[in-house]
């Protein structure tokens, strides 16, 4: 479900008065998402021109940070990024309201989600993390990481004591390998990350990424990190493999079109194994918090917390791994 507010023709024509893209054609609620109400708008201005837009209710999450989000959209759009930044209207206001809600409207990205991403698209996807990272923007803005390791490993251990009991002969040996770690306390070099860049948030037409939404998870934070996240959704078995595995080549592809444009240090080749760990941790930890609050409430799309376990004692059970990203 992704339409919460349901909105009439009449609410959309007037929202879109003070903005330079002409008049309604046409309009539909977006299927697919979980946090906010989006809705494909078509315009035609005055010279003809076609307008393709998203229009989007935010209707959780960091609304008081929402200027931090049009700041980095808007700075990352000059650096030439398909990302979904908002439209200013004639006054040069980005941020509206409507139905009580904050309101923005961004250009439609074309491209489709990468289902089953292929040995191309996976370096695409590393050349496009690299200029992210690297875009002048993340310098000068920053946003404290809600989600980083200190909340992913306190919230690990919390889970241990309480859901997670029947995983204890395993977890317990890999949380303190993960912990002991992490007190050596990395340092890792740091940007503004994507923070969720799943294949949901990507679009791509063949081996080209068109489009990179849903950025409220961007926050400072390991550029390491971004990468594992990525390698943990992108770089599995596909469907139809029935046991969870990593794909060396897409990982390869992934890791090396990346350090093409932004070399990795070799504090983060040593890390790289224990930050895939605490990539698959996070979610493991936020879907299992996610699957606890909205159980049993019909439309709301669980996704499987299962998946990110099996990931997490894959990474742990292969610390040594020679996956070690390339300079
Ligand atoms: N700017 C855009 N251009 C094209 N399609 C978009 C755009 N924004 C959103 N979409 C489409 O709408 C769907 C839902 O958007 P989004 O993922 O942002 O929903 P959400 O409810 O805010 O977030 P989520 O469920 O991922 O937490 C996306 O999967 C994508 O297909
Ligand atoms: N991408 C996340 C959900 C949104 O943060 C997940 O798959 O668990």
């Amino acid at each position: 479900m992704s339409v919460f507010t349901p909105l009439h023709e009449s609410d959309i024509k007037e929202f879109l008065i003070p903005f330079n893209v002409g008049e309604l054609i046409r309009y539909s609620g977006i299927d697919g998402g979980s946090e906010n109400t989006n809705y494909f708008v078509d315009t035609r201005d005055s010279e003809g021109q076609h307008h393709s837009l998203v229009l989007t209710l935010v209707e959780r999450g960091p609304v008081n940070e929402l200027p931090f989000f049009i700041e980095l959209l808007a700075c990352l759009h000059k650096s030439d990024l398909p990302v979904p930044y908002s439209i200013a209207d004639r006054t040069g206001l980005a941020l509206h309201t409507l139905k009580d809600r904050p309101a923005l409207l961004q250009p439609r990205l074309s491209g489709k989600h990468p289902d089953q991403p292929t040995i191309g698209q996976c370096a695409a996807l590393g050349e496009f993390l690299a200029a992210l990272h690297k875009a002048s923007c993340t310098g000068r803005l920053q946003r404290h990481n809600d989600r980083g390791p200190d909340w992913v490993l306190k919230s690990a251990q919390l889970m241990l004591n309480k859901q997670w009991q029947d995983d204890a002969v395993w977890l317990i040996p890999a949380l303190k390998q993960l912990c002991d770690w992490y007190k050596t306390t990395p340092r890792l070099p740091e940007a503004i990350i994507h923070g969720d860049l799943f294949r949901d948030n990507a679009m791509m037409t063949e081996d080209k990424v068109t489009g990179v939404i849903d950025f409220y998870n961007a926050a400072t934070g390991w550029m390491l990190m971004d990468l594992a996240i990525c390698v943990n959704d992108w770089c599995v078995s596909l469907p139809g493999e029935d046991k969870l595995s990593l794909d060396p080549q897409r990982i390869d592809a992934l890791l090396q079109a990346y350090a093409t444009l932004r070399p990795f240090t070799e504090e983060e080749k040593s890390a790289w194994p224990y930050v895939l760990q605490l990539a698959a941790l996070r979610f493991w930890v936020s879907r299992q918090q996610y699957a606890s609050q909205h159980q049993n409430k019909a439309g709301v799309l669980i996704k499987d917390p299962d998946y990110f376990r099996q990931t997490f004692m894959l990474h742990a059970a292969s610390a040594n791994t020679n996956l070690t990203p390339h300079s």
